[in-house]
C-alpha cells in the first residue's frame, strides 16, 4: 500500500479595505514558477497554520500580520505533492509588500482577474471571494410579486448582487414566469440569479446557478454547471456538499423563523462549532437574521448571513 505523505501549507489572502486582494508570482525555481498564488508557505514542524502564515508572509514580503480569520480549507493533489491549503483573510498588517524572493505582485479585484495562470487549488478560493457578506433569498410568498418586485429594484439600486429565487409554494410555470422577469431586472446591474431546486431548473431558465434543498443536495451525485450551493443543517450535508465542490453553504437555522416554525436551531455557538471544521467554501447562516447580524455572524466564522424576510425590509 502507498501512503500518501500531505504537505500543510498556510496562506494568506491579504484583502484592502476597497476590497481588492493580493495575489503574487511564484518565483523561480519553485514547482509552477511563474503562476500566481496567495502569498504562504509550508508549515514547519511544530507550527500551528496560524504562525507559518506569520512567518512566511514576513519572510516572504516583510509583511508583519496583526489581523487574520482561519477562512477556507482546501486539498489538492499535484504531481510534486498532496496539499491541504489553510487561507486566512488577512484584513491588517503593518509594513508593504516587499519581494523578497523576486516574486511580481498584483492587486486584484474579486471575480475581474488581470494576471494569469492562477495555482489550480486556488480556482474555489477565487470563486469564494466573490461571494457576498449578505445572500438574499426572495419572499414573494409573503409579500406578493408587484410589492417584491418593487423592493428588489431599491434592493438592486442599493447594491444587491445575489438572489436565490426560492418560492417552493408556486408551480413551475410560475415560477419560470417570476424567473424571466427577475432576470431581466438582474440583467443591468450584472447581478446573478440563484434558482432554488433542481439543477435541471437553473439550466432550463438560463440562470447564473442553482441553490439545492438539503434534499436534493443529498441526491445530487454530480456537481452542477454554474453557480452551485445548498442548505445544509448538519455535518453530514456539509460533508456531502464539500465532495461536490460547491461554492457555498447556508447552515442554520440559527434563530427560530416564520418561514420554518418548530426546527432545530443551532445559535451561533452551533454554527461555529460546524463550521468551523475547515470546509473549502464560505458557509452562511440562515434562520431569523437581519442586516445587524452580521457581525456576530462573521465572529462565529460566517460568510455572512442569508437573509428572507429581513433583505426587504427598511428599503426607500
Ligand atoms: N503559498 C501558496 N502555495 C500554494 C497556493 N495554492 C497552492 O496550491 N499552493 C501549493 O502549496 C505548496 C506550498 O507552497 P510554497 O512553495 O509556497 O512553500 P514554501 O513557501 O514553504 O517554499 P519552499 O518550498 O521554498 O519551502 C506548493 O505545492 C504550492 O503549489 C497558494 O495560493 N499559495
Ligand atoms: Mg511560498
Amino acid at each position: 500500500m502507498t501512503e500518501t505523505k500531505t504537505t500543510h501549507v498556510a496562506a494568506g489572502i491579504l484583502i484592502r479595505p476597497d476590497g481588492q486582494f493580493l495575489l503574487g508570482s511564484r518565483p523561480e525555481g519553485k514547482p509552477y514558477a511563474g503562476w500566481w498564488e496567495f502569498p504562504g508557505g509550508k508549515l514547519e514542524a511544530g507550527e500551528t497554520p496560524l504562525q507559518a502564515l506569520v512567518r512566511e508572509l514576513h519572510e516572504e514580503m516583510g509583511v508583519t500580520v496583526s489581523m487574520a480569520q482561519p477562512w477556507l480549507v482546501q486539498t489538492f493533489t499535484y504531481p510534486h505533492a498532496h496539499v491541504r491549503l489553510n487561507f486566512f483573510k488577512v484584513t491588517d498588517w503593518q509594513g508593504e509588500p516587499h519581494p523578497h524572493e523576486g516574486q511580481a505582485f498584483a492587486w486584484q479585484v474579486p471575480g475581474a482577474l488581470t494576471v494569469d495562470p492562477v495555482l489550480p487549488a486556488n480556482t474555489p478560493i477565487l470563486r469564494g471571494l466573490q461571494l457576498p457578506a449578505v445572500l438574499p433569498f426572495s419572499n414573494v410568498a409573503e409579500l406578493g410579486e408587484a410589492a417584491w418586485l418593487r423592493q428588489l429594484d431599491l434592493a438592486l439600486a442599493q447594491g444587491l448582487r445575489w438572489l436565490v429565487l426560492r418560492e417552493p409554494q408556486l408551480p413551475a410555470a410560475a415560477y419560470a414566469g417570476l424567473a424571466a422577469e427577475v432576470q431581466a431586472r438582474l440583467q443591468p446591474y450584472g447581478a446573478r440569479l440563484l434558482v432554488h431546486g433542481q439543477p435541471q431548473r437553473a439550466h432550463d431558465l438560463g440562470a447564473a446557478g442553482v441553490h439545492l434543498p438539503a434534499r436534493v443536495l443529498m441526491e445530487t451525485t454530480e456537481r452542477p454547471e454554474g453557480w452551485c450551493g445548498a442548505s445544509v443543517h448538519n455535518a453530514t450535508e456539509l460533508a456531502r456538499a464539500a465532495e461536490l465542490g460547491l461554492d457555498y453553504a447556508v447552515l442554520g437555522a440559527i434563530q427560530p423563523t416564520q418561514s420554518h416554525p418548530g426546527s432545530a436551531t443551532l445559535g451561533w455557538d452551533g454554527f461555529a462549532a460546524l463550521a468551523g471544521q475547515g470546509w473549502p467554501f464560505p458557509v452562511y447562516g440562515i434562520g431569523g437574521l437581519k442586516q445587524a447580524d452580521l457581525a456576530a455572524a462573521q465572529a462565529a466564522g460566517a460568510q455572512g448571513v442569508a437573509l428572507l424576510r429581513a433583505a426587504w425590509q427598511g428599503l426607500s
